[in-house]
């Protein structure tokens, strides 16, 4: 999955938006060329040259924006001109960091089909998501960003065949049945986390809870699906860099530059730049520490028969175990990796960054946060015992806020690119557009969330819309966090169950203010396939209760 990820540019890049890299690098460039002393011949020559070549590409480019605009397909769907002669307009908003918004302006100015790019449209519809997301339409191009040790995993394989391979590898340890025997494991890591770590520091000082969070659902994955204790959490309180926090927060960063920089990034990451080896080495960081669990993996996997189902095993070892069977050899260690690498990104990357918001509404809505206590102290009467995941489940505003949660701070509200297959014996009609093979749909969830009608005060924060009496079969038709159809986020259980410990967890103990410098404003929503908050930072105090 997922970049799944907080693609975002640090402030302090030379990437990030206020830099004025582009415009004025090129201007640096030319500007030597240009005012070269002009008596030479050869002078001339080149700059008669070059000007032949710019007159040249001019003249494409506009023959190009012309078909774009007038000629193509595509010219009759609604949507702003500059949108469907240049891929400009989209890469422009994910460097300020907020595509999910313009593409939802669009379609409150447009409609609920709008031409974004010259071959790219965006829909918000509940039927046709159907068959978009169904098996006949590959992944669009873009998700070979994403790739892992250079190589591709669930979310990254564009075709339906490809990864109906690979996804038997890892979807028997998806399972509730197999996630409930790591319900201890999540329960002893998450009241680790929780008592010895706020319990320090409540109501004395702020804590960063991206950072706190990330570090707990990093240990969390990197022990269910390797078995390997690092034990970041306890790293944050020394005031410790963990290395594997900072390549899975670098990770996102580095598919935004590959995509920027395409065939170019092999040198990119080569330049001597602090910020761009930190990025690009995030690959390698992650590989070798999938790497280095390998061993101790393929010995236990060696040890069970390949179709035990029942044994408690992690990730690794389940897949190790499952390439055992038959016709997987091609199922190579490289793959392997890639593989466990993509599940521990799109594992860290969201619950975490879901938990943070979450908090940070607890904080900014008392109300709610005394509702949930009231639930929760009830189904939580020894705040050292966390209660079963099912009683959790059955807990409707524990609930109800969880899916608000996911419906405003869903952590992947991006668009999910397919492409029109060419088989079809009749035109893709989309929204009573017909569109040609080879055309990249999508939809995202921070629009099919916020339809006015289906949810009132779309951007406002309210746990009782999902109250039993309240929801409505369009509510739950329209929520998609987890995307839709065939490529469904495979973590989806895994989520709401570790979002569902840590929520109780932490309401059952502390009240949750916001820290200095903490305030809507910095909390506004930002990302570019994930979300992050607008200041990078979420900083909260967790304030002492006695009971
Ligand atoms: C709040 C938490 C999460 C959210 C919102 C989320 C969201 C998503 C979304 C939207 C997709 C679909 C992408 C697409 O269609 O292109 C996806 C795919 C995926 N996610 Fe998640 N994810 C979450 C947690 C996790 C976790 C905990 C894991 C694993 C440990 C995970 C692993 C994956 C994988 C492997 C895929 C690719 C699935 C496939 O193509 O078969 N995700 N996720």
């Amino acid at each position: 999955m997922c970049t799944v990820f907080s693609i975002g540019v640090e402030s302090d890049s030379p990437f990030h938006p206020n830099y004025d890299v582009w415009p004025w690098g090129t201007a640096c460039l030319l500007r030597p060329i240009c005012s070269f002393p002009v008596q030479s011949t050869i002078a001339n020559v080149f700059r008669s040259f070059l000007a032949f070549i710019i007159g040249l590409f001019t003249l494409k480019r506009l023959l190009t924006a012309f078909y774009d605009l007038f000629l193509s397909p595509l010219h009759y769907i609604p949507g702003p001109w500059y949108a469907a002669i240049s891929e400009l307009w989209m890469t422009t908003h994910i460097f300020r960091g907020v595509p999910f918004q313009a593409v939802d302006a669009l379609f409150l100015k447009y409609g609920p089909i709008v031409r974004i790019g010259p071959n790219r449209v965006a829909f918000i519809d509940a039927q046709a998501v159907k068959t978009v997301y169904g098996v006949k339409f590959n992944k669009g191009q873009m998700y070979k960003a994403f790739l892992t040790n250079d190589g591709d995993h669930a979310m990254s394989l564009l075709d339906h065949t490809s990864h109906a391979a690979q996804k038997r590898l890892f979807a028997p340890h998806h399972t509730q049945a197999n996630l409930v025997l790591f319900q201890p494991d999540i329960h002893s890591y998450t009241m680790e986390a929780v008592k010895v770590r706020l319990d320090q520091i409540a109501g004395s000082a702020s804590v960063d809870c991206i950072m706190f969070f990330k570090q707990l659902t990093v240990d969390l994955n990197v022990y269910q699906q390797f078995g390997l204790r690092i034990d970041a959490v306890q790293k944050w309180n020394l005031d410790e860099e963990d290395v594997i926090c900072t390549a899975i927060t670098d990770f996102p960063k580095r598919v935004v530059l590959r995509n920027i920089t395409g065939r170019l990034f092999p040198l990119v990451s080569k330049l001597p730049n602090r910020w761009i080896k930190r990025v690009c080495d995030s690959d390698r960081v992650l590989a070798n520490l999938v790497r280095s669990c390998m061993q101790d993996n393929k010995s236990l996997a060696a040890k069970l028969p390949s179709d035990d189902d029942q044994t408690k095993m992690n990730l690794l070892t389940r897949m190790l175990q499952v390439r055992r069977g038959p016709n997987n050899e091609r199922l190579s260690d490289d793959i392997l990796i890639s593989e466990s690498m993509g599940q521990l990104i799109a594992g860290s990357e969201t619950v975490s960054v879901l938990m943070a918001f979450m908090c940070w509404e607890l904080a900014h809505q008392p109300e709610i946060a005394k509702k949930l206590r009231v639930e929760v102290d009830a189904a939580m009467p020894d705040r050292h015992i966390i209660p079963d995941i099912q009683q959790l489940q059955e807990l409707p505003y524990l609930t109800a806020f969880i899916k608000e949660g996911f419906r405003i701070y869903d952590p992947v509200p991006a668009l999910l690119d397919r492409v029109v297959p060419s088989q079809t014996k009749t035109p893709f009609t989309l929204l009573g557009y017909k569109l040609p093979a080879g055309t990249t749909v999508a939809t995202q969830a921070y629009s099919s969330h916020r339809i006015p009608s289906i949810f009132p005060l779309p951007n406002t924060f309210i746990t009782e819309r999902w109250l039993a009496d309240k929801e409505t079969p369009a509510m739950i038709a329209q929520l998609m966090p987890f995307g839709a159809g065939t490529r469904i986020c495979a973590g989806q259980n895994l989520a709401q169950m570790v979002l569902r410990i840590v929520i109780t967890s932490i309401v059952r103990r502390f009240p949750v203010q916001a820290g200095d410098g903490t305030d809507e404003e910095t909390m506004q929503i930002r990302g570019g396939f994930a979300i992050f908050p607008k200041n990078h930072k979420c900083l909260l105090r967790f304030l002492q209760r006695d009971v």
